[in-house]
């Protein structure tokens, strides 16, 4: 969500909707979602904020000082299943999250999705990025570039995916790259 001040405008809003405490960010890069998430929380509140290269999130770090909300950030440079998977054998983190943002590697977005449920608590919201891939799912295949094919591909079985999961309610607002917005309901 980068350069779409629009989508950020809204995350903005669902964040302080609804109170959001504790968060999840997978997909980090130079910060500017993870700052929008710390400037949106309380001073108390907490985000989990995973991302494979520690290097993009340093270039970041000195606007995310400046504005004072370091201290809300626990940035793991890691590949975030395994980190899911970790908070997950604490019971403790089970249904403990109030928000989620997942913006990384979209091939991984329905594993990203059964652990995520899992640790966000029932009304609590997930937000997934790049929902419309530049409106290429909307396209016929040969209609995409080779190199947005199989992310393309990916997006397009977690749209359906998550269209009929019974443990959410969702809405693809067409706004950035397409946002959906899911509330876990059981
Ligand atoms: C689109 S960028 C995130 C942008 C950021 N959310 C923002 O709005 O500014 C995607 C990020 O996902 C990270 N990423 C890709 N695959 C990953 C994985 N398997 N685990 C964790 N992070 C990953 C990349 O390193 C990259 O920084």
């Amino acid at each position: 969500m980068s350069a779409a001040p629009d989508a950020a405008q809204l995350m903005g809003m669902l964040l302080k909707i609804v109170n959001a405490k504790k968060t999840i960010e997978i997909g980090v890069y130079t910060g500017y979602s993870l700052l929008l998430t710390a400037l949106s929380i309380p001073d108390d509140g907490k985000i989990v904020a995973i991302d494979i290269n520690r290097e993009t999130y340093e270039i970041g770090l000195p606007i995310i000082r400046k504005a004072g909300v370091e201290h809300k950030i626990d940035f793991i440079e890691s590949q975030a299943i395994p980190v899911l998977d970790k908070l997950l054998k604490n019971l403790k983190s089970e249904g403990s999250f109030d928000f989620a943002f997942v913006d990384a590697n979209k091939d991984d977005y329905m594993n990203y999705h059964e652990r995520i449920l899992k640790l966000v608590k029932v009304g609590g919201l997930i937000i997934y990025d790049n929902t419309l891939w530049r409106g290429t799912v909307a396209l016929p295949e040969e209609a995409v570039s080779e190199d947005r094919r199989d992310s393309r591909r990916s997006i397009i079985e977690f749209n359906k995916s998550i269209a009929i999961d019974h443990r959410l309610e969702i809405s693809l607002a067409p706004c950035g790259d397409g946002m959906t917005i899911c509330r876990r309901i059981c």
